[in-house]
């Protein structure tokens, strides 16, 4: 059994973690973390984990993660830099579901998050984790980097058009709206139900953090820098994220095919038939990102329409799929679950 510890177990993320783990053959969970609830039961804040996890939150300091096989960061970002290397140093793998790993170019990501980064070494090591592009050295890895939730519809909605060469990446546009647990159980004014409920918006507009961290992914694919527009929308829905992704082809090609190839062995990537349309509400609670692609008139210009559960694929399934390569298991481990719906 792999002992497994969560940092950050009373948010969102961590609380989904729990949600997929309880349902594991391979693992443990020996620690589950709050700095404020420590002592309480997790299945009492959470009563939907009765039965299912009956351990209680312990402090940070009292958990002894050290003594896990592997530790999830749940956390704010900033937190696990300053913890990884002494996990990693004992013996215990780590994978951070928040962004510090996550950008190659330290300055660039200390300019987006505002803050020094306090294990810079440690990020050349980090393996960015997402499956579908770096499944072998994801095996190999000590440190994985979890990757964004929008990053993780982004890129996969991109990733074959820019592989096969068959776009402009200068112009990619991405547009794309998140349910309210994207921004975390925090209490904040705007996702108050009065604000978030029976509206639409956009935000980060003028640029948002996890811009970089996709024009990284794409620029890796592409083989040189990429120019793309990303707007975020929080839209009146608890999960999911819908990318609306647009493209200029440069050469004729059945996109279809294309998209069917490409992800034709990946369990959690679904290609719907021609004339698809995604919904979020199709892959809520599931590791799965859904996507149809269209070329509208059979014109040049490429939609992709990409979706996923911003807690799953974008957040703690992602980091189970992770896990299970670290460790040798069966990549889709714990991860078997039929979307709920309605
Ligand atoms: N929500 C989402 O859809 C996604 C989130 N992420 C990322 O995952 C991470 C967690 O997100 P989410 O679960 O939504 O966030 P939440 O705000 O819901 O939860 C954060 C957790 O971190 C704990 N925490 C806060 N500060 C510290 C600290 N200094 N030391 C230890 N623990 C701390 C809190 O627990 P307590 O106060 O009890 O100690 C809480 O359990 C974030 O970095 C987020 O950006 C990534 C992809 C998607
Ligand atoms: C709706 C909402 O607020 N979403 C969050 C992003 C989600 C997130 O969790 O950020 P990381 O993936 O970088 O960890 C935001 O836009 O800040």
């Amino acid at each position: 059994m792999i002992k497994v510890g969560i940092v950050g177990g009373t948010g969102y993320t961590g609380v989904e973690l729990m949600r997929l783990l309880a349902r594991h053959d391979g693992v443990q969970l020996q620690a589950i973390t709050s700095r404020k609830e420590a002592g309480m039961p997790v299945a009492e804040m959470y009563p939907s984990l009765r039965g299912h996890v009956d351990i209680a939150f312990s402090t940070p300091a009292d958990a002894s993660l050290d003594q896990c096989d592997v530790v999830f960061f749940a956390t704010p970002n900033g937190i696990a830099m300053g913890e990884a290397e002494a996990l990693l140093a004992a013996g215990v793998k780590v994978i951070d579901l928040a962004a510090d790993f996550r950008i190659k170019d330290v300055a660039e990501w200390e300019k987006w998050y505002g803050m020094s980064h306090a294990s810079p070494a440690l990020v050349g090591e980090a393996v960015y984790g997402l499956p579908e592009i770096n499944r072998e050295q994801i095996r190999q890895a000590r440190l994985v980097a979890n990757p964004g939730c929008y990053p993780t519809a982004v890129q996969l909605g991109f990733l074959p058009l820019i592989e096969a060469g068959a776009v402009d990446v200068t112009s990619l546009i991405a547009d794309s709206k998140s349910g309210v647990s994207g921004a975390g159980r925090k209490a904040e004014v705007h996702t108050l139900m009065c604000e978030a409920g029976d509206n639409f918006k956009a935000y980060g507009v003028g640029g948002h953090r996890h811009l970089p961290e996709i024009k990284q992914g794409l620029a890796r694919a592409a083989g040189g820098p990429v120019g793309l527009t990303f707007v975020p929308h929080l839209t009146p829905m608890i999960r999911g994220i819908h990318a609306t992704l647009y493209a200029r082809l440069t050469r004729d090609i059945d996109v279809q095919a294309l998209y069917q190839q490409r992800y034709a062995g990946e369990r959690f990537v679904d290609v719907m038939p021609a004339g698809s349309t995604p919904e979020t509400r199709s892959v809520r609670g599931a590791n799965t990102c859904r996507m149809a692609v269209y070329r509208p008139q059979g014109g040049d210009t490429v939609v992709v329409l990409s979706v996923i559960d911003n807690l799953v694929k974008g957040a703690a399934g992602q980091a189970v799929q992770n896990m299970n390569l670290m460790f040798g298991l069966p990549e889709g481990q714990g991860l078997d679950v039929v979307p709920l719906l309605p």
